[in-house]
């Protein structure tokens, strides 16, 4: 009998909780990403989504737990998972100031490659426009158009990718994350709206939220 190999984990988080300002958000947090897997975080308004994101990219330290990228602990795994991550946040990274084409370049990109991109986007026309002058959701196709960029990273980690875009845009990302997901890529994700994309896994912040209650001798916050 042959038995399929399972893809090997590239993110693990065991044991994870995170704080915001001294206030714990969640705790006990488990689950492994795997080469060619996605998995959507869920959880509601202020469950700590965004934060689990900023922490597993190292943009905060406040947490207890585990983080492991290929087996190798954070902080020295954090450093080698940075060379294989593409991270597009809430803002989306755009600069009002800048052109699309100047954003992409800004990244890094070759100006064929961005215009090419901007074309997958259908920001054909817009390359020269301030952004600051585009509407929201095309501002965030410039931010989306990084993951249409040749040799993009293998991990995907975006927060709320699908805010301001389209039924069109919402369709040509999903289609652009099955195939990087079909290369090997991984991709981590929140999201309010469904996703439609094979394989996908789902987290949810709820199932590990902390009891807030309040304690009536010193009128102090106190955690369950
Ligand atoms: N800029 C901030 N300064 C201080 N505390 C914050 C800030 N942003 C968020 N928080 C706190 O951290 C908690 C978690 O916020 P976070 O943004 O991680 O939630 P989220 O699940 O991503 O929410 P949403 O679905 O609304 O985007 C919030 O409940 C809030 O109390």
């Amino acid at each position: 009998m042959s038995v399929t190999p399972k893809s090997p984990a590239v993110l693990q988080v065991r044991d994870l909780a995170c704080e915001r300002d001294g206030r714990r958000l969640f705790e006990g947090l488990d689950f492994s990403l795997d080469a060619g897997g996605a998995i959507q975080i869920k959880g509601s308004n202020g469950a700590g989504k965004t934060t689990l994101l900023r922490t597993l990219i190292g943009s905060t330290s406040d947490f207890n737990g585990e983080i492991l990228w290929r087996n190798s602990p954070f902080p020295k795994g954090l450093r080698a998972m940075r060379e294989s991550l593409l991270y597009i946040g809430h803002r989306g990274g755009v600069r009002g100031g800048l052109t699309p084409l100047e954003n992409l370049t800004w990244y890094g990109a070759t100006e064929t490659s961005a215009m090419e991109a901007l074309d997958r986007v259908d920001l054909f026309g817009f390359e020269g426009a301030l952004c600051s002058s585009l509407s929201a959701g095309q501002n965030r196709r410039v931010a989306l158009a990084r993951l249409f960029l040749p040799l993009s990273p293998c991990l995907w980690i975006l927060d709320e990718p699908l805010t301001a875009l389209d039924v069109t845009g919402v369709a040509a990302l999903e289609k652009q994350m099955a195939d990087h997901l079909a290369c090997g890529g991984s991709l981590l994700l929140t999201s309010h709206q469904p996703l439609n994309l094979p394989g996908l896994d789902f987290v949810d912040l709820s199932d590990y939220a902390v009891e807030e209650s309040f304690n009536d001798m010193g009128g102090e916050h106190v955690f369950n």
